[in-house]
């Protein structure tokens, strides 16, 4: 199942900085890894704004949920996820 997902980032600016490194980098190695596993397959920046569009392929809802939970950045985002299925003009 593939989901499109945008995460807005919303550190707070008064955050110690050495906090929001770890936390970064925490992120950093937590989407690589579902990156090689194959959850992740698309990762683009937004030009311009500290968010992302995403595209996952999991299972179900629950498995989404699941990794975008466990994101470290989970409580600092705005997450917007839009299910999506086969286009019927889509050339297969
Ligand atoms: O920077 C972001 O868009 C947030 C997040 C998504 C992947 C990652 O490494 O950080």
């Amino acid at each position: 199942m593939l989901f499109h997902v945008r995460m807005d980032v919303r550190l707070p600016s008064d955050m110690d900085p050495s906090v929001r490194a770890d936390i970064v980098a925490r992120e950093k190695a937590y989407s690589q890894k579902l990156q090689r596993e194959g959850k992740w397959p698309h990762l683009w920046r937004i030009v311009g704004e500290y968010s992302n569009i995403s595209i996952f392929d999991v299972n179900s809802n629950d498995e989404l949920h699941e990794l975008l939970s466990g994101l470290p950045l989970f409580p600092y985002m705005d997450i917007r996820v839009m299910p999506l299925a086969t286009h019927p003009s889509k050339v297969s």
